[in-house]
């Protein structure tokens, strides 16, 4: 579905993501793992196409998409996950209407109530106003937003950042919950849960894709293991 090819992106004249390419398949679930400053966020925003490409391309079912603004990129399916997305004085139900409003094919009652199965904790909070909601809470609701907008391919960038080792878990569950709901999914993380979700995993270092495998491979790489496990 995506094909990233050999692209070089940065700011300015600074490069910052080097020679990176991969695929994402339909229906897979894709980690891409790094630490602070690897290039985790340039690299989801120049597919989204926050960030533009000193070379290389992006490819998303057979079009070449690298000149397009990331507006044109979003109208094509590929959403990038981000909280300022949420309208802080709007309720939690008037936020997930506005994310289904992008779609307009189906009766938002309808799949408010398949999301409400699927994220049940959010009908106490229906009524609420976004801003009262906590950071954990918050999530929830931008993964439910981007359940309803039904994206092509959805981009998640570091979905655990401040929240705590419970939390972390939840949204992991999250991720799977999106997955099992038939979305293909990016993440860049730093948080190896993550990779127990993911079909196809990649480390990121200093822009360079220094390791590429399935799950079971990268967890079980040495080099991952004493990096993000923190296992001597
Ligand atoms: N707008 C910008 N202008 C110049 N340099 C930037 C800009 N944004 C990021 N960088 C630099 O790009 C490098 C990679 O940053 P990036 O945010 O992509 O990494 P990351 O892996 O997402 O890190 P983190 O996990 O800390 O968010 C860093 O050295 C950073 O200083």
């Amino acid at each position: 579905m995506l094909k990233v090819d050999h692209i070089y992106s940065g700011y300015g004249d600074l490069k910052i993501i080097k020679d990176v390419t991969f695929d994402v398949n339909k229906d897979e679930t894709v980690l891409i793992l790094g630490l602070n400053g690897a290039g985790k966020t340039t690299l989801l925003k120049s597919i989204a196409g926050f960030v533009k490409l000193f070379s290389g391309k992006i490819i998303l079912d057979n079009n070449d998409i690298t000149k397009l603004d990331s507006y044109k990129r979003a109208k094509l399916g590929i959403t990038m996950i981000m909280e300022q997305a949420i309208f802080p004085d709007l309720t939690v139900k008037e936020n997930m209407e506005i994310a289904h409003s992008k779609t307009r094919n189906s009766k938002f009652n309808d799949e408010l109530n398949n999301i409400l199965k699927t994220f049940p904790e959010l009908k106490t909070f229906l009524k609420i106003k976004a801003q009262a909601l906590s950071g954990g809470q918050r999530k929830m609701l931008s993964m439910a937003m981007a359940l309803l907008s039904k994206p092509k391919l959805l981009i998640l960038d570091e979905p655990s950042a401040g929240l705590s080792p419970l939390m972390v878990s939840r949204v992991v569950k999250y991720v799977s919950l999106l997955k099992e709901n038939g979305i293909t999914i990016l993440i860049a993380e730093q948080n190896p849960s993550f990779i127990d979700v993911a079909d196809k995993v990649m480390v990121l270092e200093s822009g360079v894709i220094k390791l590429m495998g399935n799950a079971s491979e990268i967890a079980n790489n040495n080099e991952v293991r004493k990096t993000f496990f923190q296992v001597s």
